[in-house]
């Protein structure tokens, strides 16, 4: 299996790397939990900046990312602008949307960018090229906070954003149902088993789903948000348990 190495960070082999999300309101405070998750065992840490009270201000958006760069020190930093229509806290029209990824990639800051599959649109190809050529990783994921789509629905959204370009597919989705979280793993093993070469990251929020968090590695997700001590979706278990979880089914 071939992986996404980013700043010697591999993204698809061994153990599922550890992503824990900054959802602070102020600048002061994402700077401070910075240098407290600076410290912790996580591989990357994802920024939210729709929990952010400047998301839609982007000179101030450019300010922040730096110097949250420099306080994350050698830990990846994803840029996440999770839209309302994907369970996000704030609603961008599509033009807003394509400037705000433009917007980061011209800060040189990000490791990776999260770019939504849906909200992107006709444009996913030339963003995920854009960013590319900025020198950062596209994570291009879809949400469904209210059921879980078929393995065949999931399987081929997964396979649609690979072709698109996207180095990580990631899809988070909502059980109803033991069977749902079992569709949920059974699609990850079979982009996993079939696309070797492309890392995914899967989830099947909720308690129920949980289990999905802590068996990527099994199952073929390369890398599972952990609960820092606040989380950023239901289900997220803690950065402690997850890192103990992960130890104890390394493969
Ligand atoms: O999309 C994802 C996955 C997530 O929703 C989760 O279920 O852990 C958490 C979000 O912060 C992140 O952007």
């Amino acid at each position: 299996m071939s992986c996404v190495n980013i700043r010697g960070c591999c993204i698809g082999e061994g153990r599922p790397k550890v992503i824990i999300p900054i959802v602070e309101p102020t600048e002061a405070a994402i700077l401070e939990k910075a240098a407290e998750f600076s410290t912790l065992r996580a591989d990357c840490v994802e920024w939210r900046i729709d929990c952010f009270e400047g998301a839609k201000d982007f000179p101030t958006i450019v300010h922040c990312a730096a110097k949250l760069r420099v306080a994350l020190k050698d830990q990846l930093l994803l840029f996440t602008f999770r839209t309302k229509a994907e369970g996000g806290k704030v609603a961008l029209s599509h033009e807003e949307y394509l400037h705000f990824i433009r917007v980061v990639l011209a800060t040189d800051c990000a490791d990776l960018i999260d770019i939504e599959f849906f909200t992107a649109g006709a444009e996913l190809p030339a963003l995920i090229e854009e960013a590319h050529t900025a020198g950062a990783a596209v994570v291009c994921s879809s949400h469904d906070f209210h059921k879980t789509p078929p393995r065949t629905e999931l399987v081929s959204r997964m396979m649609q954003m690979q072709r698109a370009g996207a180095d990580l597919p990631k899809l988070a989705v909502m059980p109803q149902s033991r069977a749902d979280v079992l569709e949920l793993l059974a699609a990850t093993a079979e982009m996993a088993d079939r696309h070797p070469e492309t890392p995914i990251i899967t989830m099947s929020m909720g308690a129920l789903g949980a289990v999905s968090r802590l068996s990527g590695e099994a199952f073929g997700s390369a890398m599972t948000f952990a609960n820092p001590g606040q989380a950023s979706a239901p289900g997220q278990v803690s950065l402690e348990v997850v890192n103990e979880v992960l130890d104890a089914l390394h493969l």
